[in-house]
């Protein structure tokens, strides 16, 4: 066993899960969406939340922000059930990056990012300076400072992410949703954005990440949880593990019906230079059969 392995094992051992989803079923009205489905998350945890479309991602994201109720079961951020928490005690806690941008174009950048601190204050408390030097150190963190007085209907897809994601640290939030967050971005700005969760993740906060680029996916997480049809054709966690675990030829296969050569290799861009990963290369469609 290596040395990464057994500090993972006695952080796990050591510590209760910072978020937790205990028997979650789910139903859009009279159609079931998931199942019976557990996760336990933890603190410095990169987690990539994959599988195929439509497949109930997004609807999981929702379901740990406590913005869906299950029908069966509950969410717990440090062992308390969201079920026992305000929505503002929530959002101290949890922020979302969702998967479609809308901003009220008339605020400038840092009017949006200062809106990260509305859990915190009262009806109509002003912010304090503690609060400014907050919003002012998620621009910084973002790299959007020089935009901060900018209207934001006049920024770059690139640019409007990062101040989402700027609105989502001004929350202090432990742990940090996004919803394809790289979908509508460019390589660079891609490899930007999975680079700043990762440093946040580095600083000890949980960061879950729906993701379709398997390799980007294998490169930056920590963890990959696979959401697919299980034995009985319903929808749950069929696979949750490192990249190498999740990312198998039979998975690939099975749910989502392509064949890779699946190659080791090594995180660069990862603190530690030690970790192993895998890269999918020669992906290729199975050929359905007529
Ligand atoms: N508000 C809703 N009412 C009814 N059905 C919904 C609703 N939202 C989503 N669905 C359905 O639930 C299923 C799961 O949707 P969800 O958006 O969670 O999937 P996803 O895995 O995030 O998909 P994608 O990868 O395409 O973004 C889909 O079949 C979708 O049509």
């Amino acid at each position: 066993m290596t040395d990464s392995i057994i500090n993972e094992n006695n952080l796990k051992a050591n510590h209760q899960p910072l978020l937790s989803a205990k028997s979650l079923s789910f139903s859009y009205g009279k159609t079931e969406q998931l199942v019976n489905t557990n996760i336990q998350a933890y603190a410095g945890e990169f987690i990539g939340l994959i599988g195929g479309n439509g497949v109930g991602k997004s609807t999981l994201l929702q379901l740990l922000l406590g913005l869906l109720t299950p029908q069966q079961g509950e969410v717990l951020i440090e062992g308390v059930s969201l079920n026992k928490l305000k929505r503002r005690d929530i959002a101290k806690q949890m922020a979302f990056v969702p998967q479609f941008i809308e901003l009220p174009f008339s605020f400038s950048v840092e009017e949006v990012v200062s809106m990260g601190r509305n859990p915190y204050l009262g009806a109509f408390q002003l912010a304090s300076k503690a609060d400014t030097d907050i919003v002012k150190q998620a621009m910084h963190t973002t790299d959007i400072t020089h935009l901060a007085k900018r209207k934001v209907n006049q920024l770059s897809g690139g640019e409007k992410q990062r101040v989402i994601i700027a609105r989502s640290l001004a929350q202090q939030p432990k742990v940090i949703l996004l919803d394809e967050p790289i979908a509508s971005l460019d390589i660079s700005h891609q490899f930007e954005t999975l680079d700043l969760i990762q440093s946040l993740t580095q600083q000890n906060k949980l960061a879950i990440t729906a993701i379709h680029d398997l390799n980007l996916a294998a490169q930056y997480c920590t963890r990959l949880i696979l959401l697919s049809k299980n034995e009985a054709g319903k929808v749950t966690v069929v696979a949750d593990g490192k990249p190498q675990a999740v990312l198998t030829a039979e998975n690939l296969q099975k749910h989502f019906n392509i064949k890779a050569d699946i190659v080791n290799t090594q995180k660069s861009n990862y603190a530690e230079a030690s970790t192993t990963t895998i890269q999918l290369t020669n992906i290729r469609p199975i050929k359905k059969r007529t």
